[in-house]
């Protein structure tokens, strides 16, 4: 059995999907890294892969991808009581209305401020406007200072951490050196926090995290604080991605828009749930095989590695009639079950490795893609294709527009 590893590099999404139509629906198998490979797929895999007894987070993800996107110590690599405890922290910091409430305010102030900087120029690139006005409003939300000429740098820096992780090359060392970066910027705000010597308001991520006691009662080292305060302000900003293909949904199928712009908040909720759904950017969460596992009549030895496919569930036609098609009506009244959508991961959040940040996702896309679509602009020839064998993906040109005054 060969590695697989450079097949994945090269053909990304479709990498994992391809290999499962050709093993007519089971369970792919191979060696990624030189470990071997077990990829699960649909609702009851996502109930088997997030019971701690069946598979673990210890020693799964690579260095090179704890180098770039999610940082040494993070939450993601935690398991049992201390993952609970670490994990506490963000579903208390991110899941509480008040606090959605305030980041979504801040969003719409962070819009106005764009519009103005938009009114006068005759071409921006969407997605690094997105970037830039999501790094000002979570910094904001969340307590860490962002002088205004460090705001586009930091903005660069977030979007190359989300960039380069899955890549070789100079995207990839982009990536290392904006996370060592900032990691060492944030790190010394945490530091300035606990010595009195900088204020963090009350509840703010900055003051959360610089006071958590991880469940040995001990404060985390100022470098794991700041790679946990990083795990808020890097996918937030990364829901840019989302945003453009927002904007590409417009353009693509501007017959959406008119209710989007009109207000109607349940059309707004559809749209981003479809979204979410329907483009790519998380291929597959994963983990190691706690113990000697079988699935679907699929031996799974101790040690390797699980894979769960999230692209290829949401693209089910089992789950999802027309998967291909983009059609927010299908979320329009209904909220999706727990274990069928599932972009950021499955399970209950609380407990599992699930996303944590699937309402702050749904608050930047329920607020901002309203105004997005009464925007009066152009959209020039580009190049809009979406290639699926780079991870993440975007619009080639990142969603060229031409603001109409
Ligand atoms: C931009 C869109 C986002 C996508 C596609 C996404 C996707 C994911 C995925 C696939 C996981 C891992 C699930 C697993 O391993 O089982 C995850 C975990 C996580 N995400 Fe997100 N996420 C997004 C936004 C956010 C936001 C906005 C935040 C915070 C503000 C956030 C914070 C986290 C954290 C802290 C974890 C680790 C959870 C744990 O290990 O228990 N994410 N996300």
């Amino acid at each position: 059995m060969f590695d697989s590893t450079l097949a994945l590099l090269a053909e990304g999404y479709a990498w994992l999907p391809d290999r499962r139509r050709r093993r007519d629906g089971r369970p792919v198998t191979g060696r990624l890294l030189g470990k071997k490979v077990v990829a699960l797929h649909g609702p009851d895999a996502v109930r088997f892969f997030y019971d701690e007894r069946h598979v673990v987070r210890r020693g799964a993800l690579p260095g090179p991808v704890l180098d770039t996107l999610f940082g040494r110590g993070a939450v993601h690599t935690l398991d049992g009581a201390r993952h609970r405890a670490r994990k506490a922290l963000f579903t208390a910091l991110l899941q509480d209305r008040g606090g959605l409430d305030r980041l979504a305010a801040d969003l719409a102030d962070q819009w106005t401020r764009a519009r103005r900087r938009w009114d006068g120029l005759d071409r921006l690139v969407f997605f690094d406007e997105a970037g830039l006005l999501l790094t000002r409003a979570v910094c904001d939300w969340s307590g860490v200072p962002l002088p205004d000429d460090e705001a586009e740098g930091t903005a660069r820096d977030l979007l190359a951490m989300v960039d380069g992780f899955a890549s070789v090359g100079p995207r990839h060392l982009r990536a290392r050196r904006a996370r060592s970066r900032q990691e060492d910027r944030i790190a010394r705000l945490v530091t300035e926090v606990r010595d009195g010597d900088r204020t963090a308001p009350e509840g703010s991520v900055l003051r959360a995290v610089a006071d958590h006691r991880d469940d040995d009662g001990r404060l985390l080292d100022p470098h794991t604080a700041a790679v946990e305060i990083l795990n808020v302000l890097r996918p937030t900003v990364a829901v840019a991605w989302f945003l453009t293909f927002a904007a590409h949904a417009l353009h693509r199928w501007p017959e959406h828009g008119k209710r989007l712009a009109d207000g109607d908040a349940a059309w707004a909720r559809a749209f981003a749930q479809e979204v979410r759904r329907f483009y790519p950017f998380a291929p597959f969460a994963g983990g190691i095989a706690a113990a000697d596992l079988r699935w679907e009549g699929q031996d799974i030895p101790e040690g390797s590695m699980v894979l769960l496919d999230l692209y290829g569930q949401n693209h089910d036609p089992d789950l999802w009639p027309e998967p291909y098609a983009f059609d927010p009506g299908r979320f329009l009244g209904r909220e999706p079950g727990r274990d069928e959508l599932i972009p950021q991961g499955g399970g209950d959040p609380a407990v599992h490795h699930r996303c944590p940040g699937e309402d702050v996702v749904l608050t930047v896309l329920e607020t901002l893609v309203p105004h997005l679509a009464e925007l009066p602009y152009r959209v020039p020839e580009q190049d809009l294709r979406i290639p699926l064998n780079r991870v993440p993906t975007a619009p080639r040109s990142g969603f060229v527009m031409t603001p109409v005054p």
